[in-house]
């Protein structure tokens, strides 16, 4: 190509790799974010505004004069001896660039790139979802079993025999667990917007636990996280009940060949964001009927996630639990998590999605209304950004031979995962 009557510089290459928390990948269709102060080395956040310069102008170069861009993707890969590898995507277009402050607060650079046609098809695995097509209508679903398993704003419904239990969008609570009382909460009016004045926001430690980006995302996993709850002065919009807004995505329970039911999203699920709440019957772990099998007890396991027992990944602790936190030191409970949910009569969406050794979503523990994390809500948040279509799945953290069947005897499960690095064992 000859660059003579180009006006110089220009972008000859770019590569998605997961290390701009602002970029949006959406296959043929791309939202890049320009160069310069993002912290690679570390959190991979923005900690400086972008300036238009360097790779930034090139890219508004290559628009302005129509040449088109190279895409090389970076994939996840435990085989390799960088974690990644690198494909060529085919020549985008630089469709148009705008100015924004990004998901820290920064003035970013972002450019729309569309894939030029007439170039063979995307394969790789990050981009797979776009062989399958979001239908239009549901008319459209070969195989529909169900229009709506929530039973629609009643939040109530017996989805039949398929699926033989009863959907509910809040935690049931069972005889003989009694919620603890309200806290006290924060006296901030409409929305909190100073951290260091409302009262919830300082349990998290210096800041907020989300950005306002798009509906409220979590800046990082934390050993749990406070929200405002009914005794705050503010109000439902506020950033702090981010996980307390109920199903914002479209939300899919498929059938897959050798795990049963699945769930997936019809839409693009930025890093970050809420998916769900894990719902069923809060009840005490000890009155679990071991005789029969069910398959959706979910363990309250903050606190053993907090002190990492047994084999729990440890979780960053950047809030020292306040004192009146009711910890559970008290109660002896180190080992066996006290309390859990039970979904298999009755749950919400949660209970479909599966276990995967390399998990597109994480567990948070929150509080809102209470303060005791042995009853704290289970919710489960984007780990990455989840392009549509993908099915969506978290590490269900059980040690190898921890299960044990009603006969005492140690119980194993094959993993269908298919992660490269697969355990080949849930437990
Ligand atoms: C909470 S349920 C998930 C929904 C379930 N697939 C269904 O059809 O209802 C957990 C059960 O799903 C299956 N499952 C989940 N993840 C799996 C995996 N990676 N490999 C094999 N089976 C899995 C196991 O039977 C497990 O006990």
């Amino acid at each position: 190509m000859e660059y003579s009557s180009y006006t110089l510089p220009l972008a000859v290459s770019i590569v998605l790799s997961g290390q701009y928390e602002d970029d949006l990948d959406n296959c043929e269709d791309v939202v890049y974010t320009g160069q310069g102060g993002n912290n690679l080395l570390g959190n991979k956040r923005q900690i400086r505004d972008q300036v238009m310069e360097r790779g930034n102008l090139g890219l508004k170069n290559c628009m302005e004069q129509c040449v088109p861009v190279r895409v090389v993707r970076g994939h996840q890969s435990a085989s390799s001896y960088v974690g990644k590898v690198y494909t060529y995507d085919g020549l985008y277009k630089v469709v148009n660039y705008w100015a924004e402050k990004g998901v820290s607060g920064f003035t970013v650079y972002k450019y729309r790139l569309k894939r030029l046609e007439g170039q063979p098809l995307l394969t790789t695995n990050q981009v797979q979802y776009a062989r399958g097509r979001i239908p239009n209508s549901i008319s459209e679903m070969r195989g529909l079993v169900c229009e709506d398993i929530t039973g629609g704003p009643r939040g109530y419904s017996h989805p039949g025999d398929q699926f033989g239990f009863t959907y509910c969008k809040f935690i049931q609570v069972a005889k003989g667990v009694e919620l603890p009382r309200n806290a006290t909460g924060c006296d901030c009016k409409d929305t909190c917007r100073d951290p260091k004045s409302c009262a919830c926001v300082r349990l998290n430690g210096s800041d907020f636990p989300y950005v306002h980006r798009d509906g409220g995302r979590l800046v990082e996993p934390k050993a749990v996280v406070f929200e405002c709850g009914p005794n705050c002065g503010c109000g439902p919009g506020c950033v702090n009940r981010t996980s307390q807004r109920g199903l914002k995505y479209r939300l899919e329970v498929f059938r897959t060949p050798k795990k049963g039911w699945a769930v997936r999203s019809w839409d693009y699920i930025p890093s970050g964001a809420p998916v769900c709440e894990y719902i069923g019957l809060l009840m005490k772990t000890d009155e679990i009927d071991t005789v029969s099998e069910n398959n959706y007890i979910f363990d309250i396991d903050c606190l053993q996630t907090m002190k990492g027992l047994d084999g729990r990944e440890r979780r960053l602790r950047d809030v020292s639990i306040p004192t009146y936190v009711d910890n559970g030191d008290d109660h002896n409970s180190d080992s066996v998590p006290e309390y859990c949910i039970d979904a298999g009569s009755t749950g919400n969406v949660a209970r479909f999605i599966n276990h995967s050794c390399q998990p597109n979503l994480f567990v948070q523990c929150v509080l809102s209304s209470h303060h005791d994390i042995k009853l704290a809500r289970v919710v489960l948040f984007a780990a990455d950004n989840i392009p549509p279509l993908k099915e969506l799945t978290y590490d269900y953290g059980y040690a190898l031979d921890s299960v044990m069947g009603p006969d005492g005897k140690i119980r194993q499960m094959a993993c269908h995962c298919g992660a490269a690095d697969c355990r080949k064992r849930l437990f």
